[in-house]
């Protein structure tokens, strides 16, 4: 917790730390982080390999932006879950399920992306 005499600007900083800190969590202790990781570096240099135009960068950016916003999201939701209700219970299977069924839909989404950015450069 910033104690309440902190100086705004070193608030601001602070509050940056804690973020990094948290995706250094969800990288180290997730194995699907860092194969978000490893496929998010494969797309981008494929990408520079490939010469994306801008448009496509921004395309690009914004579906591996969403999965991996989807996946922390989801990895919170369930370590919630799993704090506050560790035995099975049906309310619990249906909030992670819709979790996960929202970084399904990222993860098409972003499949589709990727092969209509992708695809014809190698299929012409
Ligand atoms: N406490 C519970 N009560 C009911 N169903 C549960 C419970 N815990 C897990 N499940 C079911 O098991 C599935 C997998 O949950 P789990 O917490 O093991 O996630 P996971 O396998 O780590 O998921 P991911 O592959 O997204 O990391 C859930 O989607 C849900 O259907």
């Amino acid at each position: 917790m910033i104690p309440p005499k902190t100086s705004y600007l070193r608030r601001r900083l602070l509050s940056f730390k804690y973020s990094f800190d948290g995706i250094a969590a969800f990288l180290s202790s997730e194995p699907h982080a860092r194969i978000h990781a490893a496929a998010t570096v494969v797309v981008v240099a494929l990408g520079i390999y490939c010469r994306l135009s801008p448009t496509q960068w921004i395309d690009i950016c914004i579906v591996t932006g969403m999965v991996w916003v989807a996946e922390m999201f989801n990895t919170v939701v369930e370590k919630i879950m799993d704090h506050l209700s560790p035995d099975y219970h049906p309310r619990v299977k249906w909030i992670k399920d819709v979790a996960s069924g929202a970084v399904l839909i990222a993860a098409i989404v972003a499949a589709i992306t990727g092969a209509v950015v992708f695809l014809p450069m190698f299929v012409n």
